[in-house]
């Protein structure tokens, strides 16, 4: 279970994150909706430890972020701005990150790249992707070390339709694995269905 107990974050002079209080229950997906800059990018950062709350906490199974752990221990994530290694393939770039945890054989990243539509056995280099096959392997980056947590900040962006069904596919396969799931979208349209909860964003406030 995650819980978010009066998180703020204040860049500058400004509050991005206003004193968000939610319990995100395991086993579920979440899909987080907000106009453009109403703060769902910044929520996910905080949820995954990548930015430390100017008020409040994160608490993950009962640990606070950045006070009993840096990071949450079993995470995978999709962010923007996300850097593949360009030079390598597909395969090789969930390769070398299978090397961090050692969670992954070789047959599970390949098992991966196949359940987002790519080949697992293509050498061609990532610089090489278009953008929808660029963001078909952040999912796959994501999932394939089974992660018990799930952030995806507009995981279907550049994606064409049959790519979205695959998306809506994994994130099934993936709750049903006992995966919590958060993702954040500007579209309402194609993943809002799969989700246990929807929760709505506007200017730094979780709506509820
Ligand atoms: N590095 C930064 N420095 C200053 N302000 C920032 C920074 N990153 C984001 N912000 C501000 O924080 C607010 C929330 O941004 P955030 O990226 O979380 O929005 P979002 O809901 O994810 O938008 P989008 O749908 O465009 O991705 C915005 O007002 C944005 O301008």
């Amino acid at each position: 279970m995650i819980e978010v107990r009066h998180l703020s974050k204040k860049i500058k002079s400004t509050y991005v994150l206003k004193d968000i209080c939610y319990q995100f229950e395991e086993g579920k997906i979440y899909g987080l909706f907000g106009k453009n800059g109403s703060g769902k990018t910044m929520l996910l950062r905080a949820l995954a430890g990548l930015i430390v709350p100017t008020e409040g906490d994160v608490v993950i199974d009962g640990k606070v972020l950045h006070r009993d752990m840096s990071f949450p221990p079993s995470i995978g994530i999709i962010i923007e701005n996300m850097e593949l290694l360009p030079q390598y393939d597909a395969y090789t770039n969930l390769y070398i990150l299978s090397k961090v945890k050692k969670i992954a054989s070789e047959g599970e990243i390949r098992k991966a790249l196949h359940r987002v539509g790519l080949d697992p056995f293509l050498k061609t280099k990532v610089k090489k992707y278009s953008l929808g096959m660029k963001q078909r392997l952040n999912i796959a980056q994501a999932i394939f070390e089974r992660p018990d947590i799930i952030l995806l900040d507009e995981p279907t962006n550049a994606i064409d339709e049959e790519g979205v069904e695959l998306v809506q596919q994994i994130l099934l396969e993936e709750k049903k694995r006992g995966a919590t799931i958060i993702f954040a979208s500007h579209i309402k349209e194609d993943l809002q269905h799969l989700c246990d909860v929807s929760v709505k964003m506007s200017e730094g406030k979780l709506l509820l």
